[in-house]
């Protein structure tokens, strides 16, 4: 299995400028040989590979991307300018496959890595080229061609970059569908998820957060849905801990954070070292100060003292901040680099669409239409 993201966007690149015709004009001088310069050449479109980038979302809403012209020759022999190429910023590992042959252009694997997917037009010759003994005053000159039009589509592999923790019912889904277009199945029961959903959150840098099934105690040793989900973490850089400060089933909020972080490192040492904010949800459901006071509550007898954030997953409350604060600490944090990962982690996503094929083969609640409609589901 894996998740991709898909944009088709069209690129035009520069038309070469037209050679000039012109004759030089001085006093004292009556025929003046020709002096039209040659044009300038078009500009060029490039992917650039840049590693701060993490989807591919920003082409959804700017599809079409276009390379200066180049400037036309003039009197006087002077070459007018190339034009400007045209550089789009790019994930790293997005591959470019030119739509109309089914073409694949190139992959750009490493941050500041190149990629030409269409080449300007060649500039225009000015009439000082045709000249010859036997035309003096060549009257002719020629056009600059004009630069490539290609219609391409990007794809890039998705790899989360903020996971979501909880209990079943602490809102996860909620939020995804809250700051992304994904839309999982949200319901007041638990495991309404039962396989993971990715969303692309667009605040400031995008970024990719994924929502798994929740964790209950004892998911190390297979209680619930296990902690097999917990794979589709490892290559988070930072994870949301939801907790529901006001749970149905009466619990204690503070003893469902440490089920939660116990499991956690049950599963990997790691994982459970990753940069992890405490997020706490549902502060609609108590006034204000009430909210304030027992989330101030929950964290001193978690003894947490990392980063905490009060929201309402379900109303939008500071949902928005959230994710301009996560998108920002995102580009401080480096993706681990690990090459020969990269094939281990699909695979990760293969056998677990087999465990669940497994599991779940004529469950009703598989139902494509709960996946993001911006995230194509490819077999
Ligand atoms: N009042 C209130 N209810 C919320 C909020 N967020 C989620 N809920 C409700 O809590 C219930 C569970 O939400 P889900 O988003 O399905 O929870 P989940 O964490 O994804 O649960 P699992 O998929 O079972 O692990 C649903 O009835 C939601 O409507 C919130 O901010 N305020
Ligand atoms: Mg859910």
């Amino acid at each position: 299995m894996k998740f991709v993201d898909e944009v088709e966007i069209k690129v035009e690149a520069g038309d070469g400028g037209n050679g000039a015709s012109s004759f030089r004009r001085e006093k004292y001088v009556p025929k003046g040989g020709p002096d039209g310069g040659d044009g300038g050449d078009g500009g060029d479109v490039f992917l650039v590979a840049d590693e701060g980038l993490n989807t591919l979302i920003d082409y959804r809403f700017e599809r079409f991307h276009k390379a200066q012209r180049g400037e036309n020759g003039m009197g006087r022999n002077c070459t007018g300018s190339r034009g400007e190429d045209c550089l789009l910023s790019v994930p790293v590992g997005t591959r470019a496959r030119d739509i109309d042959t089914g073409e694949v252009i190139g992959d750009l694997l490493k941050h500041g890595q190149k990629l030409l997917v269409a080449k300007g037009g060649y500039h225009g010759l000015g009439n000082t080229r045709f000249k010859s003994s036997v035309n003096r005053a060549p009257r002719q000159k020629t056009n600059g061609t004009p630069g490539e039009v290609r219609n391409l589509q990007l794809e890039l592999l998705l790899l989360a970059d903020v996971g979501m923790l909880g209990l079943p019912n602490a809102g996860k889904s909620t939020f995804i569908r809250s700051v992304s277009a994904a839309k999982p199945k949200v319901a007041d029961y638990p495991f309404t998820t039962l396989v993971p959903n990715l969303g692309v959150v667009r605040a400031g840098n995008s970024f990719v957060v994924a929502d798994i099934p929740g964790l209950i105690e004892g998911a190390a040793d297979g209680a619930g849905l296990g902690i097999r989900f917990l794979r589709h973490l490892e290559r988070c850089r930072v994870l949301l801990h939801l907790v529901d400060i006001m749970p149905v089933d009466g619990s204690d909020p503070v003893e469902n954070a440490k089920v939660i972080v116990s499991e956690l490192e049950q599963y990997s040492e790691k994982l459970a070292e990753k940069p992890r904010w405490l997020v706490f949800n549902k502060i609609d459901l108590l006034p204000e100060d009430e909210a304030n006071e027992r989330c101030k509550e929950i964290a001193e007898q978690l003894g947490w003292e990392g980063p905490i954030y009060q929201i309402s997953a379900s109303q939008g409350l500071n949902t928005k901040d959230l994710c301009n604060d996560l998108s920002d600490a995102l580009e401080e944090m480096p993706r681990e680099v690990v090459e020969e990962q990269e094939e281990k982690v699909e695979f990760q996503w293969d056998s677990y669409h087999n465990d669940v094929i497994d599991d779940f083969d004529d469950d009703d609640d598989f139902d494509e239409d709960d996946y993001d409609v911006e995230v194509i589901y490819k077999p």
